[in-house]
């Protein structure tokens, strides 16, 4: 034991006060190496205390909503929401950002997106990846080449060499969010914060070198995700101040946009924006997380009960004012008011199913173009030339935010954000959610963040709304009220259903991938926080634990 210990110890060259628990690889070496680790020791140790208190404060705000109380402006910032600032100007290489695709940090995926005619691409350490060391420390290994330019990629099967166009998307980095940590890099005995693990690593080995190819002040780009408060964002605009310090770059170059997909969020915009106005470059509609968010923070409110998740669209008068709010907020300060993604995806193998497809992906843009967005996300290249030409049609101008204001929005109110969504549940609905929800986890449990179910793209946003949205029903015991039928949902139901869509899953996927799968792992706990009395704040967190490989070696928890 002690010699493999020994040998352990002796690969990654380590700073005082880091250990390394996660597998040796001579290219992850490349990237963890001793000055990297220092870099992010120390943005772990100078911001933990305040990432600690971040989230204490969003528990005690839980505590508050679950004693009734609702989101809304906060009248200590009004000052902030009435001034007259703005924030930085938007850095020229990013002032057209009409079609972004997004993407799990995946070699071939990388090329392709930078590829694909899309204005950015955001490369993803969130939603659409599970955050195993395996993933995470590719995915280092992979933005480090698409920086440097060098990245291809060899096909074997297809015999297919990939490398990069001469002309590529601009690249934005999406780290995980506060609340995850990372169980393979211990800080002075703790598991390092994920979000600064992604951050830092990356930034320490790129950064250089946006400096050389986009000039002085004008990158990395990041997207920051669920935040729930502005403090949070001052500590995100704190650690740039600190990176371009070390880095001893202009203030200002790193630029991030902020997703706006928690609910207590869309009455922080401006204060958003505010804390980060040296370093932002707009707000984006994370519709699919702020469904989510409007479950969990409404957790305990038993008349704010969600129909079937099909039926939560933008057109909804809640998501309406949200995105119309956004808008108006960024371009009031100057910067991008970006759409979010619509979950359709290229359908190969039915012309006319696909068709339909890319006509609710048009409709979907065509709204958000006219409501003044000034660029969409796509999550396939396929969709790419349908987003293009809808977003074509703002006119020869690469933005809207100083054509389309949107004062008609100053006027929203807490009603209007919070309006309870209308629609039917049914019985289809609580089936859908469990037949996805647990093909998605299993998906997630064996590394993959993103997959294809029932022609719709699924991530770890929208496999959340399936999981609270159970978790609501069977708390509340709802009565389906869509099918005519007055079933009420309760365990045994919900017991009933989940074998019956766990043998349609084994019947879809075939009994040999059924078996070398992961889904009946996935079931136990999907199953579990659907049931549980209290609601779990993540899906992913619970589930990191089955993903956490230490070396030297422990027995699986699975
Ligand atoms: C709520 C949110 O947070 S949204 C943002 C996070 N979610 C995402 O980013 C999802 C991104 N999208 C994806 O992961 C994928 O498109 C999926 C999983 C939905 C579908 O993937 P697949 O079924 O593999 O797609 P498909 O087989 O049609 O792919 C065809 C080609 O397009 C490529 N491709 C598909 N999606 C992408 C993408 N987002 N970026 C780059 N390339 C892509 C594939 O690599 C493949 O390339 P190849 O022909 O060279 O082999
Ligand atoms: O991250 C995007 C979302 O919709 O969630
Ligand atoms: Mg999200």
């Amino acid at each position: 034991m002690l010699w493999k210990k020994k040998a352990m110890a002796s690969y990654y060259d380590v700073p005082e006060g880091v250990d390394i628990r996660g597998r040796y690889d001579e290219e992850f070496a490349k990237i963890l190496t001793k000055d990297a680790l220092k870099f992010v020791a120390d943005l772990q140790r100078e911001f933990r205390n305040h990432i600690k208190y971040a989230l204490e404060c969003r528990r005690e705000a839980k505590r508050r909503y679950n004693e009734g109380a609702l989101p809304g402006f906060d009248p200590a910032t009004r000052y902030i929401r009435d001034g007259k600032w703005v924030c930085a100007p938007v850095p020229p290489a990013v002032t057209d950002r009409k079609v972004e695709i997004t993407g799990p940090v995946e070699r071939k995926m990388i090329i392709n997106a930078l590829n694909s005619g899309a204005k950015v691409f955001m490369a993803d350490f969130e939603d659409a990846l599970s955050p195993s060391w395996e993933n995470l420390m590719r995915g280092q290994v992979n933005l480090k080449d698409a920086v440097a330019g060098t990245i291809s990629f060899h096909d074997r099967v297809r015999n297919r060499v990939y490398k990069l166009n001469d002309e590529t998307a601009k690249l934005f980095v999406r780290p995980r969010g506060w609340h995850l940590p990372e169980a393979h890099i211990l800080i002075d005995g703790e598991p390092a914060t994920g979000c600064l693990v992604d951050f830092g690593l990356y930034f320490h080995h790129n950064c250089s070198k946006f400096q050389r190819t986009q000039g002085a002040g004008y990158g990395p780009f990041f997207y920051l995700p669920k935040m729930e408060h502005s403090r949070e964002a001052k500590i995100w605009n704190s650690v740039f101040e600190k990176a371009e310090k070390v880095a001893g770059i202009e203030k200002g170059s790193i630029r991030a946009t902020v997703l706006i997909e928690t609910l207590p969020a869309v009455f922080q915009m401006d204060e958003i924006l505010y804390e980060l106005r040296d370093h932002s470059v707009g707000l984006n509609c994370g519709r699919w997380d702020y469904i989510f968010s409007y479950v969990k923070t409404f957790q305990a409110h038993s008349d704010r009960l969600l129909p079937d998740r099909v039926q939560v669209g933008m057109t909804q008068h809640f998501m309406k004012s949200y995105s119309d709010l956004l808008i108006r907020t960024c371009h009031r300060r100057g910067v991008h008011a970006m759409g979010g993604m619509a979950a359709q995806i290229p359908i190969k193998d039915d012309p006319m199913a696909n068709e339909a497809a890319l006509e609710l992906v048009r409709k979907d843009k065509l709204r958000e173009v006219k409501a003044g967005h000034d660029g969409t996300w796509a999550a396939h290249p396929g969709l790419i030339p349908t987003c293009m030409e809808v977003f074509n049609n703002m006119g020869n101008v690469a933005n809207q935010i100083k054509t389309l204001k949107r004062d008609d929005a100053e006027h929203l109110t807490e009603e209007d954000l919070l309006q309870i969504p209308r629609g039917v549940r049914t019985m289809e609905g609580l089936r859908l959610n469990t037949r996805v929800g647990i093909q998605y986890l299993a998906a997630w449990l064996t590394g993959t963040g993103s997959v294809p179910l029932y022609n719709l793209m699924e991530d770890a946003a929208t496999a959340e709304i399936s999981r609270v949205q159970n978790w609501q029903w069977l708390k509340y015991g709802v009565e389906l009220n869509g099918d005519g039928l007055g079933i009420k949902v309760n365990n045994e139901l919900f017991g009933r259903v989940v074998e019956e869509e766990i043998a349609r899953i084994e019947k879809e996927v075939g009994t040999d991938k059924f078996k070398k799968g992961m889904y009946k792992e996935a079931c136990k706990i999907f199953t579990r926080q659907c049931t549980s009395p209290t609601l779990d704040d993540f899906l992913t967190l619970d589930a990191y634990n089955y993903i956490v490989i230490h070396y030297p070696r422990e027995p699986s928890k699975l």
